[in-house]
């Protein structure tokens, strides 16, 4: 295996009087796909917002390229070269597509090669490149959303269910594009629920539950057993 761009070293997360990870451990291997799977509410978002320092861990290390970045303020994990796409998306209404891809750019005008790809992977984004962004459906928003984080060339990529509401059709849009990032060679954590995404696009997961890690392993051992989903996620998948 070759070696991992982030590793989780015995993370806890407090959230206010609540103890939500307790003791996470897992690592993303560089250049893969790693999915975070589970059950709702056993703590997939927390991981993620832990990673980006959103969150601060109380105790345990995360190890980003070998460095602890723990203690580091989340524009400085942004910088070091970890990319985030939250569920909530976090689109300016006002502004137009373009205006929103821009504030993806912190470190300098968007790039060309890098705008033309991204408006080949969602070509609504480029119908509607000089309109307000509000005036978007759902599904192209979460898509705006999704190339915006991807503005800009990061080591790791942290995305928080990416196909979640979509229409079939964007699904595979969106899959695709994930696809595409990978070959570039970006590693990537994704929480993702819609199962067949999961299986199509990740090479390992790591399955968590309550607040914990429960299993890891290669994606095709986990997909390639019904029992053991059931076992770890029960019908959590069936329910998206
Ligand atoms: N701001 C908060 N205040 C209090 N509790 C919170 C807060 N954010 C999350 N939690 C709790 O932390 C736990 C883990 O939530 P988290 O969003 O990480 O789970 P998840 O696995 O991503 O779930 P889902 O699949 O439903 O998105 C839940 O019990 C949730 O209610």
């Amino acid at each position: 295996m070759s070696d991992p761009i982030l590793t989780l070293d015995n993370i806890y997360t407090d959230i206010a009087q609540y103890h939500i990870l307790q003791g996470v451990n897992f690592t993303v291997p560089r250049g893969q796909v790693t999915m975070l799977l589970g059950r709702n509410g056993v703590g997939k978002t927390t991981t993620l917002k832990t990673i980006m320092g959103q969150w601060r861990a109380k105790s345990g290390a995360i190890l980003f390229e070998g460095r602890d970045i723990n203690t580091l303020p989340t524009a400085t994990r942004a910088r070091a070269g970890i990319g985030f796409v939250p569920e909530d998306m976090g689109i300016f209404g006002d502004l137009t597509v373009e205006e929103n891809m821009i504030l993806g750019c912190t470190s300098g005008p968007l790039d060309a090669v890098r705008k033309d790809w991204l408006l080949a992977a969602f070509p609504a984004l480029a119908t509607f490149w000089k309109s307000e962004a509000g005036n978007l459906s759902g599904g192209q928003k979460q898509m705006l959303s999704i190339a915006r984080a991807l503005a800009e060339d990061r080591q790791l990529y942290l995305i928080d269910e990416p196909t979640k509401g979509l229409a079939p059709a964007i699904v595979s849009t969106m899959a695709q594009a994930l696809r595409e990032l990978k070959e570039q060679g970006a590693s990537i954590l994704l929480v993702e629920q819609n199962f067949s995404v999961a299986r199509a696009l990740g090479d390992s997961a790591v399955v968590m539950d309550d607040g914990a890690v429960v299993w890891s392993g290669a994606m095709a051992e986990l997909a390639g057993n019904k029992d053991l989903q059931e076992q770890l996620m029960g019908l959590s998948m069936e329910a998206h």
